[in-house]
Order: C-alpha cells, then structure tokens, then sequence
C-alpha cells in the first residue's frame, strides 16, 4: 500500500531555535518526491529476481544493498558480466521498512515497484532507465577561505588551532562570519552544507533534493563512529584524533533523520550518540533514532554532569576518552540490573526539566498538573458534544507543534482544511477573512511548522489508520499523533459484537502503539452518556474501566454553561499517572482568536489597551 499519500505535510521547510533550515530549493523537490511503504510481496520479490540475475546484493543494517542497474551508467555488457559476490560500482540502498529504493550516486529515490522493472532481464515494454546524473550541489556561499586565526579564536575552544580547522575540512566565510562544512552521501558525493554563524553559534542546513548528506570525519575503514549533534561537538570531537572511531554530525540535529541519510551509515558495526540536549524536545531523540538505526549497534553516553555534550566535557576539562570508553547500549536487556540502570537514573535527575517533557506556552496550568507533555504515553481527552473538544485539542496541539514538536493529524470528523484553518486563526490570533492581504505573510511563517494530516475522513478501519501513523514515525520522525475521534474507528472492523468491548481493544492498540514507537498519542472521544445535570466522570466518559487503566492523562472538558446560568467551562486533570496531580484549569473562551489560554487573553487585552489610549510621552 502506498501510505504516504495518506500523509500530508503542512510544511516542508522549517525553522527551529538554533535555526536548522531546510533549503528552498529543498522544498520545492521534496515536494515532487513520493514516499514508499514496504511491500513484503515485492521486496521478496526483488531479491529473488536479484538473484536469478546474480546481481550483488548483501543484506545491511537498515537496507538491502544492492549493484545499482536503475540508470543507463552501466554499458549492458557490463551488466551481464556483473558477478553477486562483488559490487561493479555505485551501490543502491533499499530501506527494509519503508521500501524506498534509494541511488545516493545520481541522487534519486524511486519505489520498489519502479526499481523491479530495471532489474527485469527483459524489462516491460515502455520502460526507459533514467539518464545517468553528475551530481554537482552548487554553494550559496561563494567566497569561502581557508579559516583564519581570528576565526578560529571566535569559536572560543581553548588550544584550537585553525590547522587544525582547516586539517578537519572547515571553510570559513569572512562577509557573514560563519564557519563552512560539506555534506556527503553514501557515494560521498556533496550534497549540502552545513554552517555554524560564529556570532550566535547558530547553524544552518543546506541540502540539494534528497536530504542523505551526513558530515563525516575519519577515514572509510573505521567500523565505529560516534553521533554528534550540533557543529561545535563536532570540531570537539573531530579535532581530538580519536583513532578508533569517525565523527559524525547529524544534518538536522534532533529534530530529524531522514532516511536518505541511512545508507551513509551503514558501514558502521557501531554508532555511539553523544548528543547535546539543548531543547526539551530533543530528549530521548537517541532512542528514536537509535530505533530508525537499528538499536542493536548503537550505544549511548547518557548527559550527567560528568559525562556532559563533548564541548562542555571539552570546557571542563574532562577527559574526552575516558567519556567516550562509558557509551552503554541505549537498549536493556529484558533482565537488567539496578547497577546497568544507575546512570539512567542519574541522568534524568540531572535533566528533570527536560524528563518532564515540553511545556505548554498557551497552558501554565496544564505545566503544573501534568508537568508537561512527554512521549510515550496516551491522553484521552473527552467532553460533551459541542464543547469544544477539537477547538481545544487544535490550540493544545499548536502550542506543542511552534516548540518543535512533530505533530501528526487524524482529523476524521472535521476536513483537514477546516482544521488547518482553526490551527491557522490559533496562530495569527483573529480571523483572516477581513484581511486577506495578510494571509501569505501568515501562510508562510505557519508552513515551517512540523505539522502533518493524514487524509482519512470518515469512517476507518484501525489497521490502516495504524499502518500510516507508524510511516509516518519512522519518515517524519513524528512525536504526537492526534486522533480526533475515536468514534469514527468503531463499526467498521470485521469484529461485530459488544461496543465496548471494541472501543477498549481499540484503545488498547493505541496504548500499545505509543509505548512501541515512544510517541504521544491523543486521542479525542465522545463520552458514554451525558446527562446535563450531572458532571461527567470517567466511569460516565467510558463505560468499563479498562480505558482509564489504559491512559496515562485522562482530561474532560466539563461545561457547567449547559446546567448554570451563570456556569463556567474547564478542563478537569481526572487522571495523571506521571505526578499524580489532579485539578482544573479553567477554559475561558475567545471567539476571534479560537483560544482558551488566559496568556494569549491577556496579550490581546494588552494590545487593544495600548491601542485606544498610545502613552504619553
Ligand atoms: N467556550 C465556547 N464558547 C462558545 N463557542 C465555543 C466554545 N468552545 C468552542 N466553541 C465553538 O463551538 C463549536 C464546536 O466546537 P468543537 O468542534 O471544538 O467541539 P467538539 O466538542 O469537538 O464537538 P463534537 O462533539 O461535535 O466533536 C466551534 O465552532 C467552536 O468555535
Ligand atoms: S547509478 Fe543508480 S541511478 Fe544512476
């Protein structure tokens, strides 16, 4: 099946806090990409024709690799003498869960479908093998030197030396004062670049179509490296002579590891994450990239105060070595003992504000309740009809979405583009229909938010709800996934019999499904009964019992304006396994900015204060 289709992006291009941009020209050729999910059917289907054609192929850590025959590169005869036990030339990469089959030496990424009639002896009619491309990525940094002295002081590493910059393959930029590094793919062809501004130590990154280049030091016999996140570490790392492993710098920090970037990786029998937690949403990203990796190479140092990001040990002068001698496997063994876990425990009670998850900005109250929003677990967020549930839902989710967390959509009930506008007017804080000259400048600045819908509507089977989202963790590297609501699963599986006990398996498999693939699932319900006099509670919201046990937060929006004159709306914490707190926040409603947050409230009022009476001066 093709799942991507099922999966839009809102953005494609982004902008976070150490500003990691993706390029325009990115935007414009992703967008013409497509994304495969794996066929079983046709990757077994593959390797049997790979191997009545005795083509080369070896089974790798996160793809199929395999002589590429995709392009006209190869004069036939060659193809015909080409032996399974060695590789004529440039290799290919199939990822083994998307089904991608993906060429980092012409730079392109066709499906499995696609890549099976190259590899026919007699290929069908109408098939024509793609022209072989010389790929050249062209800079937008025309004036680079070799680094200088005073660059090299402006990094402030003590005993760096610019040879030392220059030796590890740093350009230096004298008009913008940036430092310049390339990006290479598998083929080691460049396709980006990476720079690190020496003012803000802010970086940016830059990549041509596919996204696979990865910023590599050390040479191509080495069987171990270790994952920086961010340039600085990197030139830490990289300028130390460590014999034993390469450096390498992730192109999106944590934010993201598209899987064009895995063949590049593949050589390694061992991946050490050395990462840099600099933002809440970050944390726990080793373990979901470390999942996309393939968990059984990688290791993990995990951030205390002794064991800190490569640059600050560096500033500390700690020994650089001896850190990296301590990786551990990121995962446990199913028995593990109290000695293998100290450090786990250690290191997040150093970082207990980055444990405790991503705060709201909107929501100060749900901060204090539920500490914050954190991966892995299932909210069930329930209310009366009409009170609000997806108005309330959107602005909770875009709070989450403008602090970087990936967020994907399941909007059955409403159509993506009546969400999207809500999202949007959540955003701006008023409505856009008086002042469209507005909207582009706001179209703009909403897109490079990680927002993603899937484009189901209706009625839908769980299972290919479950297969999207789980695409669409593993491409878009997705973090919340919302489900509004889970009314419209129920009815439609082949199982016809009780309806709780089908809303409770259903319920079930997201639970099991958020613990699995350590995102945060939410997901919207209609409560069992609701009589008007009566508050709901959560036996009223579901029936049996099961789903309380199931969820980690259990949230009800309870709407006393349907009983009281005078009553009021708020979001009651009925359960919250993290803390433990329970309470209320109150919802007071906004109309033109769609919000419930007392915060943008109280800016608004702010605003139009300063509006009518401007200050003396
Ligand atoms: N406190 C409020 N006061 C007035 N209008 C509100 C309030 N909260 C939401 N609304 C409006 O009520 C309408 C329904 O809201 P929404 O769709 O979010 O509710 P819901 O609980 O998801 O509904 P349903 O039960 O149909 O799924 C929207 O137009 C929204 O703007
Ligand atoms: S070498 Fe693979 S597509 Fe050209």
């Amino acid at each position: 099946m093709r799942l991507a289709g099922l999966i839009k992006p809102l953005r494609l291009l982004r902008v976070n806090k150490t500003r990691c941009l993706l390029s325009e020209q990115h935007y414009a050729t992703k967008a013409e990409q497509e994304e495969y999910a794996f066929n079983t059917k046709e990757y077994l289907d593959f390797k049997k024709q790979l191997r009545q054609l005795n083509v080369y192929n070896r089974d790798g850590h996160t793809c199929l690799q395999v002589d590429c025959r995709l392009c006209e590169r190869l004069p036939a005869a060659a193809r015909a003498t080409a032996t399974a036990s060695r590789s004529q030339g440039p290799l290919a990469y199939v990822n083994k869960r998307t089904g991608a089959f993906i060429c980092p030496n012409c730079d392109v990424k066709v499906s499995l479908t696609h890549a099976l009639e190259a590899y026919q002896t007699v290929p069908p009619s109408g098939f024509r093998r793609l022209p072989e491309k010389s790929l050249e990525y062209a800079t937008r940094f025309p004036n680079l030197i070799s680094v200088t002295a005073e660059a090299c002081e402006a990094l402030g590493l003590k005993g760096l030396k610019e040879t030392q910059l220059n030796a590890i393959g740093a350009q230096f930029e004298p008009e913008q004062k940036l430092l310049h590094f390339r990006l290479r793919n598998a083929s080691h062809k460049i396709v980006g670049e990476k720079v690190l501004h020496l003012g803000d130590r802010s970086e940016q990154t830059f990549q041509c179509s596919s996204s696979s280049g990865l910023l590599i030091h050390g040479s191509g016999n080495k069987t171990k490296a270790v994952l920086v996140s961010n340039l600085l570490d990197f030139i830490v790392l990289a300028t130390q002579n460590i014999e034993t492993h390469c450096i390498i710098c992730l192109p999106y920090a944590m934010q993201q590891l598209p899987q064009e970037c895995l063949p590049g990786l593949e050589r390694f029998k061992e991946l050490v994450f050395w990462l840099h937690y600099d933002a809440t949403p970050s944390w726990d990203a080793a373990s979901a990239f470390a999942q996309k990796m393939d968990e059984k190479r990688c290791l993990l140092i995990r951030p205390t105060e002794t064991e800190p990001a490569p640059h600050v040990a560096l500033k500390k002068r700690l020994n650089i070595r001896h850190i990296l001698a301590k990786a551990t496997p990121v995962r446990h063994k199913a028995i593990t003992t109290f000695n293998a876990l100290r450090n786990d425990i250690l290191s997040e009670l150093q970082n207990i504000e980055k444990v405790n998850g991503v705060k709201w900005k909107r929501f100060p109250v749900l901060n204090k309740l539920l500490k914050g929003h954190r991966k892995g677990e299932l909210t069930i967020l329930t209310g009366p009809t009409g009170s609000g549930k997806t108005t309330f839902t959107s602005e909770y989710s875009l709070d989450l979405a403008m602090q970087g967390v990936s967020t994907l959509w399941g909007s059955f009930e409403i159509r993506n583009t009546r969400l999207a506008a809500t999202l949007l007017r959540q955003f701006v804080g008023y409505p856009l229909d008086d002042k469209l000259q507005e909207f582009d400048h706001w179209a703009t600045e909403f897109e490079r938010l990680p927002l993603y819908f899937m484009t189901f509507h209706g009625q839908q089977p769980l299972k290919p709800v479950l297969e999207a989202i789980e695409h669409a963790q593993y491409v878009h590297d997705i973090s919340h996934v919302i489900i509004d609501n889970l009314q419209f699963m129920m009815g439609v599986s082949s199982y016809r019999g009780d309806k709780f006990w089908e809303q409770d398996s259903i319920i079930a498999a997201f639970r099991g499904f958020a613990t699995k693939h350590n995102v945060h699932v939410t997901l919207v319900m209609h409560p069992r009964k609701e009589r008007q006099e009566d508050e709901l509670t959560t036996s009223s919201v579901f029936g049996t019992a099961k789903a309380t046990q199931e969820a980690d937060n259990v949230l009800i929006i309870q709407d006393k304006r349907l009983t009281a004159v005078r009553g009021k709306k708020y979001l009651q914490v009925a359960k919250n396994r993290y803390s433990g707190d329970l309470g209320i926040m109150p919802m007071e409603f906004d109309k033109d900015a769609l919000s419930y947050s007392s915060s943008v409230q109280s800016a608004k009022r702010r605003r139009e204060r300063e509006k009518t009476s401007p200050t003396e001066s």
